[in-house]
């Protein structure tokens, strides 16, 4: 291969980049995957894993503070913080670790450890990659790089707005927390969304004093209002939180960060903590490549405009997947999304489309957030027909007899079709029962057959089953299920 003249390069070697890498290579032996930081992608490193790795320990706690209510006498653990995180780091460097293995089969003159930039549509600079370790471009004698096609797999950052500076060297972001040697005493935690609460509930379920400081009310980007509510409710009954706190001010006093704020009920106050931080969003990495150089159409985030079907910019000969292209910034859809812009990069100026999944997203806060298919906000904004069916997980009798009867699930179903649109919850297990309904939304099931489907009794499903027909009914399709519909089961 001649290294400085490629048939592809891949700019990224995270989730998406290295599911392109293994597309383009069925169809070239001219690839070259650039990846300027360090392996191991960021689900594994920093992201997805490390994650569930510090939740799982903070749900084992939480059981046993809920045992007396069954009648069990338990004492909650005392957390032995450095031995919490060296499993998280240990586990973590496990999956990371499968990562590399997966690497092991690539041609290593593939490789480039770079940070590449464009100088036109086909060229791109190399500059000095960001881990000190790595063999540097400038060493391997290449400093440029003409490809015929290119794939931008470039990921995402944390966004962090200025005003969180003022917290100085105590301003970490979510990579810092998965390198700490011990539990700190007290995490602010700003931005309410997925990464917050999920990080911020984590930690407060582990001793950690926590307050979560969210915006304008939002929660884990929820769009249906009732959700939203009862979720918010759910949440904050145990995770000290202000998902609506105004004039806010960081400042610093010593070691402390100090956090001067109005509340949720309008008191002025103000707190100290050790450390802030930051999960108020993630920002694409494309507005550091000179995307401006290449011709290519952007929006106004800087993020070209590109098919969801081929993940081709425009009709040009560069191709965009994963958290770069801040569409589905999902693990499941960055392995997609690189297959697919690696599959037609390959084959450019032959491109293929394809049929993407059912949108899904997953909150593994307790209890579990999820939405499936479209949401509610977007069916209000589409002007799209459609009812509402609702179902309580409080009365819903295997959630009760477990004693995790929390949550609310409303589903969307389209007048006049009958088909299932989407959904968005809260509840116990919902990460299975989103997998249940986008499933069924796929395969463009109307709800009237999903009810044909078998229920077993008694299961947390049978609430869905609830729900399901409350949407039948609100849809004109079906009866109004009967108030403890004895052919359910007890609390079915
Ligand atoms: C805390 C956290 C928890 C998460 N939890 C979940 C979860 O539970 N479930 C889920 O589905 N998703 C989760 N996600 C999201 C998921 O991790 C991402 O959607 C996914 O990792 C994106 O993969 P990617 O390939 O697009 O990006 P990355 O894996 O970030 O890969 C991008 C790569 O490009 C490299 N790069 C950037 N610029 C350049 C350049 N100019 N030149 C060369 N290389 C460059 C970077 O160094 C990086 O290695 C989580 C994310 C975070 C942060
Ligand atoms: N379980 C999962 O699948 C999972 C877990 C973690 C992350 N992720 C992915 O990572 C992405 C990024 O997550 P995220 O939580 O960083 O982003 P997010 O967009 O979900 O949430 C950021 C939140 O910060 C708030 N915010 C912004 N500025 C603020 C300020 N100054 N003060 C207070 N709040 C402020 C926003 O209003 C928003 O609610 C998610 O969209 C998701 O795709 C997924």
């Amino acid at each position: 291969m001649n290294p400085s003249n490629v048939d592809v390069a891949i700019i990224g070697a995270g989730t998406a980049g290295l599911s392109a890498y293994r597309e383009v290579r069925r169809y070239t032996d001219s690839i070259a995957l650039i990846e300027s930081g360090p392996f191991g992608t960021t689900c594994a490193r920093v992201g997805c894993m490390p994650s569930k790795l510090l939740i799982a320990p903070a749900e084992a706690r939480h059981r046993l503070e809920r045992l007396p209510a069954f009648g069990i006498a338990a004492e909650v653990g005392r957390v032995d913080g450095v031995a919490l995180m060296r499993r998280v780091r240990s586990e973590r460097d496990r999956f990371v670790g499968f990562v590399i293995e997966s690497m092991q089969g690539f041609d290593p003159s593939h490789i480039i450890r770079a940070h590449a930039r464009f100088e036109d549509a086909h060229s791109l600079r190399l500059d000095r990659a960001t881990d000190a370790d790595v063999t540097e471009a400038a060493a391997d004698g290449i400093q440029r790089l003409r490809a015929d096609r290119i794939v931008l797999a470039t990921g995402s950052r944390p966004f962090i707005p200025a005003m969180l500076h003022a917290a100085g060297d105590r301003l970490i972001v979510n990579d810092d927390v998965f390198e700490w040697q011990d539990l700190p005493r007290s995490v602010a935690v700003f931005g309410a969304g997925v990464i917050g609460l999920e990080l911020g509930q984590a930690l407060h379920r582990l001793g950690v004093r926590v307050r979560l400081f969210g915006r304008g009310g939002g929660l884990a980007s929820i769009s249906d209002p009732e959700v939203r509510a009862y979720a918010a409710r759910t949440i904050t009954a145990e995770l000290p939180a202000s998902l609506d706190a105004r004039e806010v001010r960081v400042h610093r006093d010593g070691d402390a960060v100090v956090i001067d704020f109005v509340d949720d009920d309008g008191n002025a106050r103000s707190e100290r903590y050790d450390w802030l931080l930051a999960a108020t969003g993630r920002t694409s990495n494309l507005d550091r490549l000179g995307l401006e150089k290449t011709g290519l159409v952007l929006d106004a985030r800087g993020i070209p405009l590109f098919g969801p079907l081929t993940m081709q910019c425009g009709a040009s000969h560069i191709f965009v997947a994963g958290d770069s292209a801040a569409d589905r910034p999902v693990l499941h859809e960055a392995a997609d999304e690189g297959h697919l812009a690696g599959h037609n990069a390959a084959r450019y100026p032959g491109v293929f489309k394809h049929v993407r999944r059912t949108p899904m997203g997953v909150v593994f806060s307790d209890p579990q957030i999820a939405f499936v298919g479209k949401r509610h906000a977007q069916l209000v904004a589409e002007g799209v027909d459609f009812a509402i069916g609702q179902v309580s997980f409080e009365d819903q009798g295997r959630s009760r007899v477990m004693m995790v009867n929390q949550g609310l699930m409303r589903l969307y179903g389209e007048a006049g079709t009958g088909l299932l649109l989407g959904a968005e919850m809260i509840g116990p297990e919902h990460e299975h029962l989103a997998h249940l309904l986008a499933w069924v939304i796929q395969m463009r099931m109307t709800v009237t057959d999903i009810l044909e489907l078998p229920f077993y009794h008694p299961v947390i499903e049978e609430g869905l089953r609830t729900g399901l027909r409350e949407l039948n009914r609100a849809l004109g399709m079906g009866p109004k299920p009967p108030l403890r519909c004895i052919d359910c089961g007890p609390g079915g």
